[in-house]
């Protein structure tokens, strides 16, 4: 008889779930999906349906990593929350199955996978094209990704000053009392923007919070928000004049607003870089544009199984 899955909330997620652990194995999956071998890592381009009455979409991301037999199903329920800032932006299930005989090991909570695996990826990004000498960080949005964000950032690169704006001033505040770092919060994002070497976009806007003319040449932009095709987070400016890399070329030339929109070439996927096949050019303005993929969120989870088991 099959065993019977269990659910891990949370809290044991987040327990289990280490950015040391999860960020080599991260860097070795976008390489390897990056080589395009399909009997290595299968990743459909993620399906993604309206739920019409709540500005809402339900996305679909199924991967299998062969060589660590690890399937793996996100679904991820995400929202326009323009007018509505007490619910939710992102809800999200983990799926992980016994790859032989299809059933279901684990159901997990899905979000501090979400939260951890987004952030670990946008500093993979980081460590390969900010500049050199990076000193100012800035965050724009100060919801779960800024949380996760700022966290693994301060943890991994010493920067002199860290900024966040946000589009009240209250979330940026609540934001600061939670962190408990040092930080610097901002009313302006143009202003918080000004200089910096690092600018991180995490926000649930449809329309562009950041703008070309306000960016240090030679910056390093990590692009978190603004997965639908329709939406935007960055303006033509900043993608006609910076490199753009990604994590899915497919995935990008559907679901990115910011790309579709403006016509800006994709450059690389940050697995490409990786593998060194094209190169960081951390001497330009840069824009990883970060949609998110399921092979992301099955490396995390096989982890937080992994570590579960062996704890009982
Ligand atoms: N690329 C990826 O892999 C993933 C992307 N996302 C996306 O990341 C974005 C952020 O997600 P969460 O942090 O969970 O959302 P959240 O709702 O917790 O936070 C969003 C923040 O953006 C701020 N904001 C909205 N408009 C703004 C503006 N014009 N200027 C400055 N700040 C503004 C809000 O005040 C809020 O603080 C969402 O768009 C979500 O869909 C979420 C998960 C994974
Ligand atoms: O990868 C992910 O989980 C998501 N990308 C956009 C919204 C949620």
């Amino acid at each position: 008889m099959a065993e019977q899955p269990v659910f891990l909330s949370d809290d044991v997620v987040a327990r289990f779930l280490s950015y040391d652990e999860l960020i080599p194995k991260l860097e070795e999956v976008l390489g390897q999906f990056s080589r395009g071998v399909s009997s290595e890592v299968v990743q459909p381009v993620r399906s993604v349906m309206p739920i019409h009455n709540h500005h809402g979409y339900l996305g679909l991301m199924p991967a299998y990593i062969a060589h660590e037999d690890i399937l793996c199903t996100k679904m991820v329920a995400f929202y326009r929350r323009e007018g509505n800032l007490n619910l939710p932006s992102t809800q999200a299930t983990v799926l992980l199955f016994n790859p032989e005989y299809g059933n279901v090991r684990a159901v997990m909570d899905g979000l501090d996978i979400t939260h951890k695996r987004t952030a670990a990826v946008s500093a993979i990004s980081a460590k390969l094209l900010m500049p050199a000498q990076s000193d100012v960080l800035c965050i724009l949005g100060c919801g779960h990704q800024a949380v996760s964000h700022y966290e693994i950032f301060t943890r991994l690169f010493s920067f002199k000053e860290v900024r966040v704006c946000s589009r009240t001033l209250e979330t940026a505040e609540r934001f600061a009392a939670r962190v408990q770092g040092p930080m610097k919060v901002f009313t302006s994002a143009e202003e918080a923007v000004h200089g910096a070497d690092l600018i991180i976009t995490v926000t649930n806007s449809s329309e562009p919070v950041l703008f070309g003319e306000w960016v240090k040449p030679g910056a390093h932009v990590a692009a978190v928000g603004a997965c639908r095709p329709d939406w935007r987070e960055l303006d033509d400016v900043l993608m006609r004049d910076a490199v753009i890399y990604v994590d899915t070329r497919e995935g990008a030339a559907v679901e990115s607003g910011d790309i579709i929109l403006s016509g800006a070439e994709v450059f690389a996927e940050v697995g490409e870089v990786l593998n060194g096949t094209r190169p960081a050019l951390r001497n330009k303005t840069t824009v990883f544009k970060s949609l998110g993929m399921g092979i992301q969120d099955a490396v995390a989870a096989k982890l937080v199984f992994d570590k579960w088991k062996s704890s009982q």
